[in-house]
């Protein structure tokens, strides 16, 4: 299914960029007046193959649950349980994310990737679990290589699912207590740079709690082996066996598999943006389906979309995870879409064009 999934991915056409282009200069409005929003629909019509693109609509957020085995080294002022917890709030629709997405009129689908509890079945639950939480990346591998394979055919199987069911857009969310180190351990390997740049505060942390983060990252580096360049999709599969969670790898295949149906994903913060350059290391024409929502306060987030060359949308000091920062982008996305579809040209309004 991955290699399936990644045979699929074609990258932008660049004749729909060059006439959405053109077209944009073409509406009635100054040339460049739409700022950032007129590169998202010139991206948009890149990835769709077509100027206009279709419309974003309607949007479905997957929120990826799971746990970490480095949360017993005390990375987190929270407790594991709080992942299981939080889930059950998602469902029975409690949640910001459930705010956001309410607001938005995006459908919420929660998916349990490696909760280290047994959950109730319930209505908007997906269970494809692989283990009851990874291992500890500061010891050894998080998990294995078939383990990440799985957890990244999970997320391609629910991105297939939620277009199978109408999705024209697709928003990545999680929820994992610990998973900020896994991110920050993914980020300094996929994009090399030095643990104490990317390791962040995650929920909120002191200082003592943040050196030791910082020394647990140096440590899985380390101990799996993780100095060098990644050069290879193979490398990047164990890199992120190693030290990323089952949440970032089914993250990783959500991309995959919206960029194979070609349609656009919404990227939420740091998890997404480590999910993002696992995706990208597989295959980089996933990337140009990709819209980064926001940027998050956590470090690593910045220095991941830097090595995307990604921009983001929305920079509000969010640092809550959820998909909340991908919720709030997406009516900025219909909207640069919608330009497309409605407004008048300098022609069929008969508005004078500047004349310098
Ligand atoms: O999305 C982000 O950028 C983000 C930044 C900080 C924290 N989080 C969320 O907080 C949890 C992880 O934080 P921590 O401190 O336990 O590693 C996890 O559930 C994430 O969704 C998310
Ligand atoms: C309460 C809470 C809600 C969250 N949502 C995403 N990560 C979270 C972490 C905590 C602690």
């Amino acid at each position: 299914m991955l290699a399936e999934t990644l045979a699929a991915i074609r990258p932008a056409d660049p004749r729909a960029i060059a006439e959405a282009r053109a077209y944009q200069d073409r509406l009635t409005k100054p040339r460049g007046s739409l700022g950032a929003l007129e590169e998202i629909a010139v991206r948009l019509a890149g990835a769709a193959g077509a100027t206009p693109p279709p419309m974003p609509e309607p949007a479905a957020l997957a929120i990826f649950a799971a746990d970490h085995g480095v949360h017993a080294r005390g990375v987190t002022p929270w407790p594991q349980e709080v992942t299981v917890q939080m889930v059950a709030n998602f469902l029975s629709g409690g949640a910001v994310a459930n705010a956001f997405a309410a607001q938005a009129g995006v459908s919420v689908t929660v998916v349990d990737v490696g909760v280290a509890a047994d959950l109730p079945e319930a209505p908007n639950l997906v269970n494809r679990k692989i283990a009851y939480g990874t291992a500890d990346l500061s010891e050894g591998p998080a998990m294995s290589v078939d383990q990440a394979v799985r957890a990244l055919e999970a997320g391609i199987g629910v991105a297939r699912d939620l277009v199978a069911s109408g999705a024209r857009c697709l928003i990545t969310g999680d929820m994992g207590i610990a998973n900020t180190t896994a991110s920050a351990a993914l980020i300094a390997v996929f994009a090399g740079r030095d643990p104490a740049e990317v390791t962040g505060r995650g929920t909120g942390i002191d200082d003592e709690t943040f050196d030791r983060k910082v020394d647990i990252v140096r440590a899985a580096l380390r101990t799996n082996g993780l100095s060098g360049a990644l050069t290879a999709p193979s490398d990047a599969l164990r890199a992120l066996a190693a030290v990323g969670g089952f949440e970032h790898a089914a993250i990783a295949g959500f991309i995959l598999g919206g960029a194979a149906a070609r349609v656009p994903v919404i990227l939420d913060g740091v998890i997404a943006g480590a999910a993002a350059l696992v995706a990208a290391a597989l295959d980089p024409a996933a990337l140009d389906h990709c819209i980064a929502g926001h940027r998050s306060a956590e470090p690593g987030h910045a220095a991941a979309l830097a090595h995307l060359g990604l921009r983001p949308l929305v920079d509000l000091g969010l640092r809550l995870g959820e998909g909340t920062g991908g919720l709030l982008a997406y009516p900025v996305v219909c909207a640069a879409v919608r330009v497309m579809h409605d407004v008048a040209t300098f022609d069929s309004a008969g508005v004078t064009e500047k004349t310098v």
